[in-house]
């Protein structure tokens, strides 16, 4: 086994090789390519949003990145060793959506059952305080609400201190405290050194909690980047005016615009240069009313992922 360690860091080991190192991966079920060639390096302490629509490749990467299966090819290192190496010295943990827990055990006594697998644990009461679980210690999980488990998920994850934490939708059935709570515990954390890699259905979590924005489609990764970056790519505005009796093919046409919707009387164009398609309406056209937005990052995450040639799996 050769995890390289560099024993001069401060608070948390710093390992000479990235936290996560995908190279040409691919994995296919059958005909269906699910991961189609990604390249990824992930380092430590980044935290990084995992993007994109259903059946683009996320739970099949992180299945990848946990060793639970194995590249068609390519090659995944975590910390410059193999994933299952990694998973079984506690570099990785994971929280994982659903199931993996008992409900007739209290949120504490599932922590200390957890801690008990593994050779060195962190103490369950340091664990449930950052998870902020120590007011339903005494709680029995199947009388915890579903934040609750998600956090208890979270806590059961940080027992063996990993350097790297995966997170697999984590906000799921949390309400909005709850999800804020979570994150400021995740920010914490990462601060002292954890790389932490999650997939997200809330857009604005990744907007506003990742260091690095990682958008996948269809296998590929078509965008990496911060969330300002990501959102650039898509650069562009909407131009919203009302234009009663304004046709689709007729809004196509004006110059810069790059796609237009009707609705009723209003329309909506989308263009990169939207000073141009906005001088159009109110000097050539009888549109009014106009307003002017950027795209925000759930815009952008459409743009970019949008099916535009059909083949969808
Ligand atoms: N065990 C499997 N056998 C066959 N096909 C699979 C298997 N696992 C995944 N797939 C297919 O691979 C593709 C990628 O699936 P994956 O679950 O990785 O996507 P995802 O990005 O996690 O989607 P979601 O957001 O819906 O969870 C999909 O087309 C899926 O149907």
């Amino acid at each position: 086994m050769t995890t390289t360690l560099d024993t001069t860091a401060p608070s948390r080991m710093r390992h000479r090789a990235p936290a996560i190192s995908l190279r040409g991966v691919a994995k296919s079920f059958g005909s269906v390519e699910a991961v189609r060639g990604i390249d990824l390096e992930v380092q430590q302490g980044e935290i990084i949003a995992f993007l994109g629509p259903n059946g683009a490749g996320k739970t099949t990467t992180i299945d990848l990145l946990l060793g639970l299966s194995r590249p068609s090819s390519g090659s995944v290192e975590l910390f410059g060793t193999a994933p299952r190496t990694a998973v079984e010295q506690g570099l990785v943990s994971a929280v994982m959506q659903t199931g993996g827990l008992l409900k007739d055990l209290t949120v504490e006594e599932t922590l200390r059952l957890t801690a008990s697998l593994f050779a060195s644990a962190t103490e369950p009461a340091e664990v449930m305080r950052r998870a902020g679980l120590l007011e339903v210690a005494d709680r029995r999980v199947g009388a915890c609400s579903g934040g609750q488990q998600q956090r208890l998920r979270f806590a059961m994850a940080l027992l063996p201190d990993p350097d790297l934490l995966i997170l697999d939708e984590p906000t799921t059935g949390m309400d909005v405290t709850a999800r804020r709570e979570f994150w400021a515990a995740i920010r914490e954390d990462a601060e002292r050194g954890r790389t932490i890699l999650f997939a997200t259905h809330y857009l604005e979590e990744a907007d506003a909690y990742a260091d690095r924005v990682v958008l996948v489609r269809k296998g590929e990764v078509v965008a990496d980047g911060t969330a300002a970056e990501v959102k650039a790519l898509a650069a562009g505005r909407t131009v919203r005016a009302t234009f009663p009796g304004a046709s689709a093919e007729e809004l196509a046409r004006i110059p810069g615009v790059d796609g237009c919707e009707v609705r009723g009387d209003t329309v909506l164009l989308h263009s990169s240069d939207s000073d141009a398609v906005a001088r159009h309406l109110l000097t050539a056209t009888p549109a009014r009313d106009l307003e002017i937005e950027a795209r925000g990052i759930e815009d952008a995450f459409l743009a970019l992922t949008a099916d535009h040639d059909g083949d969808d799996q």
